[in-house]
C-alpha cells in the first residue's frame, strides 16, 4: 500500500477546526466537505484519462478527458457520506456506490449492514471514502469487498489515520496489485484503549449526524 499524507497548510488549518470539540455540526459538515475537495486533488493524481482532440478558437490541439468507465466513489456510511459532496464536486461524472459499516463499540468488530454497488467491478477505478482510519477494520473490509468484485485500482481517502490502522492495512493488503493508495490529511499519534484516534476528533459519525 502506498501512503500519501497531504500536508498542506490549508488542510492542517481546516483539520484543526474539525478536531476542536467546540465546532458545531453544520460547521463540521462544511469542513469535512472542504477537506475532501482538497484531498481529492491529491487522490485523483492517477485518475485514468485518455487523449481528446479539440479545436480552440485558434488551433486544433490534443487535450485529455476522463476515460470510460468513469471512476466509482464509495463512501462508507455513515461518516463517509460527509465527504461525498466534496469528492463529487471534483469528479461530477463519477458513479457512486455505498457500503454501510458499523464498528462494535466494545469489540471493535465490523458489521457490513448495507451495500449498493455494481455486481461487476472488473477493472474499475474506485475511491473509498471514510474520514477515520482507526484500527483499519472498516477500511480493510471495504477494500476486500471491492477486490472480491473485481476492482483493480483502489484509492482510500481518509481525513485522519492512526499508525496502528495503517500498519494493519499494510499487512492485510500487501498482495493487492496494483497496490492500494491511501491518502490522508494526517497521521495522528496513536489509538487509545477504546480504539479512538488520539488526538483525533472524536466520533466522526456522531459529530456529522448526531448520536444514534
Ligand atoms: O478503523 P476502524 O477501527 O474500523 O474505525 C473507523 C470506523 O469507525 C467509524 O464508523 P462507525 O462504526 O462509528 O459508524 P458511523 O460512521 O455510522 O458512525 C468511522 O466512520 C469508520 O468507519
Ligand atoms: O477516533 C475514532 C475512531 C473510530 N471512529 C471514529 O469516528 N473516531
Ligand atoms: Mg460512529
Amino acid at each position: 500500500m502506498r501512503v500519501h499524507v497531504a500536508d498542506h497548510p490549508l488542510i492542517a488549518h481546516k483539520l484543526t477546526y474539525l478536531r476542536d470539540k467546540r465546532t458545531d455540526s453544520p460547521t463540521f459538515r462544511r469542513l469535512a466537505e472542504e477537506l475532501m475537495t482538497l484531498l481529492a486533488y491529491e487522490a485523483t493524481r492517477e485518475v485514468r484519462v485518455e487523449p481528446f482532440e479539440i479545436e480552440t478558437p485558434v488551433a486544433p490541439t490534443t487535450g485529455i478527458k476522463l476515460s470510460n468507465p468513469k471512476p466509482l466513489i464509495v463512501p462508507i456510511l455513515r461518516a463517509g457520506l460527509g465527504m461525498l459532496e466534496g469528492m463529487v464536486r471534483l469528479l461530477p461524472s463519477a458513479e457512486v456506490g455505498f457500503l454501510g459499516m458499523q464498528r462494535d463499540e466494545e469489540t471493535l468488530a465490523i458489521t457490513t449492514y448495507a451495500s449498493r454497488l455494481p455486481e461487476d467491478l472488473t477493472g474499475r477505478q474506485v475511491y473509498v471514502l471514510d474520514p477515520m482510519l482507526a484500527t483499519g477494520g472498516s477500511m480493510g473490509d471495504a477494500i476486500q469487498f471491492l477486490v472480491d468484485r473485481g476492482a483493480s485500482n483502489i484509492t482510500a481517502v481518509c481525513l485522519l489515520a492512526a499508525p496502528e490502522g495503517i500498519a494493519t492495512l499494510q499487512a492485510r493488503l500487501a498482495d493487492i496489485d496494483p497496490p492500494v493508495t491511501l491518502v490522508t490529511g494526517s497521521i495522528d499519534e496513536k489509538l487509545n484503549e477504546h480504539g479512538y484516534i488520539v488526538p483525533g476528533l472524536g466520533d466522526a459519525g456522531d459529530r456529522l449526524y448526531g448520536v444514534v
